[in-house]
């Protein structure tokens, strides 16, 4: 478990007294991927330099699995350091060692026997995918395998907890669904705690259990993936939101879908965890006398469960489409009539 109690860092520059990170407190449990994201400038990369030991808090403490890691140094810290891993944007590989070399490299410096290190190195090339790949040299491999290179050598050492700052942002949203399948692989295999970091709505909608938004070195908002989906508070948090649900439903696809079904009511449908799953459609055909058309839809899944949207149109006399209406809502189904079409 990781907790930060009023996590605070100011830089002072001389000329002005900075404040990165701002009073923050948050409990990650053991097993949890946890999400933080933010706008540059926000204190993300100042946070996770705080929790693996890198920088030193103004106030407040870091604790891992109950260490106070902010409260020890020299051998102590270089050690509990050993429990906390990290990857990064650009992979920070060695460039003139191969993909064995670099994920032996922690071993090395560890002192690991050799036929240690090459026991380890073998089963980390082949948890991440990279089997075949020993002897090439980072320049000969793609970014996907690069970030693969990555996490075996961050996993080497059998860590707690893996920090990833920004671990996809160089890559294509192909590589980058891959690099996250990956993640929570390992996640649920090793039990490892993930703290990652970012920018993009996408990439804590896919992995992450819980996410924490960051602003001006704060928290302003902290909760389930899936609720601050359905609920985002802040606007900084909608903005966020807005990435990844937008484009799926956008005032453009509305107006077009009002002009290509002009007859009836257009209903949009919201629907979060369970309800994705229950055969409410089937119900409300069944039994309400309205032609019931799927006009657009769209659902995304998250680590708890799936949200998203559908878009109905639905034909019928007023009162019984009135009378539909009220049965989806009665069902805990977000309910947005779109109006005459
Ligand atoms: N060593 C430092 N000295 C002075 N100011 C710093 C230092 N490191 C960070 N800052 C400042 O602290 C604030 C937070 O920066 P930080 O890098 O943590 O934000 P971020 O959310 O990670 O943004 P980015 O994604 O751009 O790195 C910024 O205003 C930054 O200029």
């Amino acid at each position: 478990m990781i907790e930060l109690k009023g996590l605070t860092k100011v830089f002072d520059t001389g000329k002005a007294r900075l404040t990165a990170v701002d009073h923050v407190d948050l409990t990650v449990p053991s097993g949890e991927i946890f999400g933080i994201i933010g706008y540059s400038g926000a204190g993300k990369s100042t946070l996770i330099r705080l929790l693996n030991g890198l920088e030193q808090p103004s106030e407040g403490s870091v604790e891992i699995n109950g260490q106070n890691i902010t409260a020890i140094s020299g051998p102590k810290l270089r050690k509990a350091r050993q429990k906390v891993s990290m990857i990064f944007q650009h992979f920070n590989l060695l460039w003139s060692r191969t993909v064995r070399e670099n994920i032996e490299f922690p071993l090395e410096i560890a002192g690991v026997g050799k036929e240690e290190r090459r026991k380890r190195s073998a089963e980390l090339i082949e948890l991440v995918g990279l089997e075949g790949r020993d002897n090439a040299y980072p320049s000969q491999l793609s970014g996907g395998q690069k970030q693969r290179v990555g996490i075996a050598r961050a996993l080497a050492n059998d860590p707690e907890v893996l920090l990833c700052d920004e671990a996809t942002s160089a890559l294509d949203p192909q590589t980058t669904d891959a690099i996250l399948d990956l993640l929570v692989d390992i996640n649920k295999r090793l039990g490892l705690t993930i703290v990652l970091i970012t920018h993009e709505m996408h990439v804590i909608r896919k992995i992450c259990h819980r996410v924490a938004v960051m602003e001006g070195g704060r928290v302003v908002e902290l909760g389930e993936v899936l609720h601050v989906f359905q609920h985002p508070k802040e606007n900084i948090t909608k903005t966020f939101v807005a990435q990844v649900t937008e484009t799926e439903d956008s005032a453009e696809t509305v107006r077009h879908l009002r002009e290509q079904y002009p007859e009836g009511q257009l209903v949009k449908l919201i629907f979060v965890g369970d309800q994705a799953e229950q055969p409410i459609l089937t119900q409300l055909i069944r039994e309400y006398a309205v032609e019931v058309n799927i006009v657009h839809g769209n659902i995304s899944h998250t680590q708890r469960g799936a949200y998203g949207t559908l878009i109905l149109q639905l034909k019928g006399t007023a009162d019984e489409i009135g009378k539909a209406i009220a049965f989806l809502g009665a069902h805990d189904v977000q309910t947005e009539v779109m109006g005459n079409a």
